[in-house]
């Protein structure tokens, strides 16, 4: 390895764009070499003023360029299986956007693969869990303090979806957040969901049901519910509240700036996620170069991805039938140990 850890980006729009600038910018200690896109103009975008990238349409190529030691895929999630099972074969550590692979038999077959290698080389983009306040909330909740965690409250709102956001995506797309942070603040598993959906909001597109109501249980008997509205119009929130027995925690009311003007006083809020979190994915990016550069791997591994899958696909049901869908995960594999993945 060079000094830099040189980085084959897959996928060069918001968030590709996005990490790319990070990459070079914001974190030490690693260098983009190639990217690929099928749409070349987004790709040289996103390079533009970078010397000593190779552009590719083909994400393979991408990936035999030289230099590449690592790759960051941030293509759509349809794409995930394919480019981290290449990866793998060439044994390069990745760091995944969420959703790992949006069904979960295909998330199966990536989690079995990194299995059968024995060794672990994909982290989830599941970035909450970089996030200041999410870590602030975990602190005190393994702590004990609050005592017994008994419900989560969650609140996951976006101004508008883009193009071709499906009913099915506010489940496996907006709320995978959602399904991490819980089982990672609880330490516990989603084990059954319900979806109810109220009348559309007459900002959502036609055809699409938002927002929704999600509620999972727990194997310890705690529930999570998520209210998810991604045309809320008016803004980015997050929100978490966890009532526990002797206590509540709340996270996410962001208090970026309050204008006081004209006999009354405003809060900003901020319009999306990359504003939101901007820290939290630099934490994110940051952890895992340093990782890949001593060889290693960390953070929210291809069983929560996995983890994250089948819970979603089982809320799609749920969502469908307007019924109570339990979760009915494999069995994991040995290399990713008891427990909630810390
Ligand atoms: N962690 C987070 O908060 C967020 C994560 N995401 C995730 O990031 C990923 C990308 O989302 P966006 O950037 O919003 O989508 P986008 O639609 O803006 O960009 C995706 C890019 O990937 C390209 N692409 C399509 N197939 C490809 C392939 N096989 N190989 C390489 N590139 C390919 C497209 O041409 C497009 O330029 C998704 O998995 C999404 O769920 C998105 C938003 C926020
Ligand atoms: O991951 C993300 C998007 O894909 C998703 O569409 C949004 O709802 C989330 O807020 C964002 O964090």
């Amino acid at each position: 390895m060079g000094d830099l850890l040189g980085v084959a980006v897959l996928g060069a729009g918001h968030m590709g764009a996005d990490h790319i600038r990070r990459l070079e910018q914001v974190v030490s200690g690693a260098r983009v070499v190639a990217v690929a896109d099928p749409d070349v103009e987004r790709a040289k975008d996103a390079v533009a003023g970078l010397t000593g990238v190779a552009v590719h349409t083909d994400p393979e190529a991408a990936l035999g360029a030289p230099g590449v030691e690592a790759v960051l895929i941030a293509s759509p999630g349809p794409a995930h299986e394919e480019a981290l099972l290449a990866a793998f074969a060439r044994h390069l550590p990745v760091l995944c956007e969420k959703p790992m692979v949006p069904d979960s038999t295909g998330a199966l077959r990536v989690m079995e693969a990194e299995a059968r290698l024995g060794r672990r080389l994909a982290q989830i983009g599941f970035m909450r869990r970089y996030d200041a306040e999410y870590q602030r909330l975990k602190i005190l909740l393994d702590g004990g303090g609050l005592g017994r965690p008994l419900m989560l409250h969650c609140t996951h709102r976006n101004v508008s979806s883009p193009p071709g956001f499906t009913s099915a995506m506010l489940v496996n797309s907006s709320v995978s957040h959602e399904i991490d942070a819980a089982r990672w603040l609880l330490g516990q598993e989603l084990t059954a969901v319900t979806v109810l959906r109220p009348t559309p909001s007459s900002g959502a597109p036609a055809g699409l049901l938002d927002p929704q109501f999600v509620l999972f249980e727990t194997d310890r008997g705690a529930l999570v519910d998520v209210e998810v509205f991604v045309n809320c119009g008016f803004g980015y929130q997050v929100r978490c509240e966890a009532v526990c027995e002797k206590g509540s925690a709340r996270i996410g009311d962001e208090h970026t700036m309050v204008v006081t003007a004209g006999g009354g006083a405003r809060e900003e809020v901020a319009q999306d996620y990359l504003v939101r979190f901007a820290a939290a994915y630099d934490r994110e990016v940051q952890s895992w170069v340093d990782a890949a550069r001593r060889g290693e791997v960390g953070g929210p591994s291809a069983w929560d991805g996995y983890a994250a899958s089948v819970v979603a696909e089982a809320g799609v049901r749920a969502l469908e039938t307007g019924g109570r869908t339990t979760v009915e995960p494999a069995p994991r594999p040995d290399l990713y140990g008891a427990g909630v993945s810390r």
